[in-house]
């Protein structure tokens, strides 16, 4: 019997997009299947936070698809995009200072019952959130910012998760909770994850692959493993 092929969860096509004239990402092509981590690696600039962005569909893809398993969503709004399964953690807070932990949390999920039952799935992973549960969200020091920013990404279920430099000004413990809280992500529900970064040790621990962007195309992928990737790639982010 033919098993027919699993889309993937996120398949992005020749994806050319940029700001008013200047055009960032040249022709990027990336597939991840369900349950698939792929780190996004690069210099300053060189265009990892605009492929989210584009992808989220806060800009608009010039040419180019990016389908969500098998489903075209190219040029939807970046509400619909997040229906299909999309949860983005930018390198921007988006953390709404004035609401508490647990509203900010809730903001996440669709229904109330979904919330509730999914908010103990915490516990493992950043315990602290549901000790602050009541707490003004803008009180949380940096660290506990970006705690919050993932658990909400988590607590929304997607399909895909688009992490854009989570590990940025984290203490050494801190970034290991994230690479866990990643970790358990995909095992739990297959979530497949785009993560761009610039800390290449912490990409590598959590990724199964990588992928070079330089200027707007990516110029090399290997799998995370591989112990030459480290060195290889430490020659193309130097800065
Ligand atoms: N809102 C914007 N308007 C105009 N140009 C922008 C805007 N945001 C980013 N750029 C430019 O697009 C290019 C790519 O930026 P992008 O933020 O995607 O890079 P990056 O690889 O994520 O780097 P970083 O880690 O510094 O965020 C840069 O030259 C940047 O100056």
């Amino acid at each position: 019997m033919n098993v027919p092929p699993v889309a993937p969860a996120l398949e992005v096509e020749g994806l050319v997009s940029g700001y008013g004239g200047a055009m960032v990402l040249r022709g990027v092509s990336l597939r991840l299947a369900p349950g698939e981590i792929v780190a996004v690696l690069g210099k300053n600039g060189m265009g990892k936070s605009t492929l989210l962005k584009t992808v989220m569909g806060f800009l608009p893809a010039r040419e180019g698809r990016v389908r969500l398993g098998g489903e075209d969503v190219t040029g939807r709004a970046p509400h619909l995009v997040a229906r299909a399964g999309v949860a983005h953690a930018p390198q921007e807070f988006t953390i709404f200072q004035d609401l508490t932990v647990a509203e900010n949390l809730r903001l996440g999920v669709s229904s109330d019952a979904d919330y509730r039952a999914r908010l103990g799935a915490l516990e493992g992973v950043f315990p602290r959130m549901l000790e602050r549960l009541r707490q003004r969200a803008g009180t949380l020091s940096g660290g506990e910012q970006k705690m919050l920013l993932m658990s909400r990404a988590l607590l929304a279920r997607p399909r895909v998760m688009l992490v854009d430099e989570i590990s940025e000004g984290l203490q050494p413990t801190m970034i290991d909770r994230m690479a866990e809280a990643l970790r358990a992500a995909r095992e739990g529900h297959g979530v497949a994850i785009l993560l761009v970064e610039q800390h290449l040790a912490f990409a590598l621990s959590v990724a199964d692959r990588y992928a070079v962007l330089k200027l707007g195309e990516i110029i090399e992928e290997g799998a995370a493993g591989d112990p030459a990737a480290a060195g290889a790639l430490a020659d193309h982010l130097k800065v």
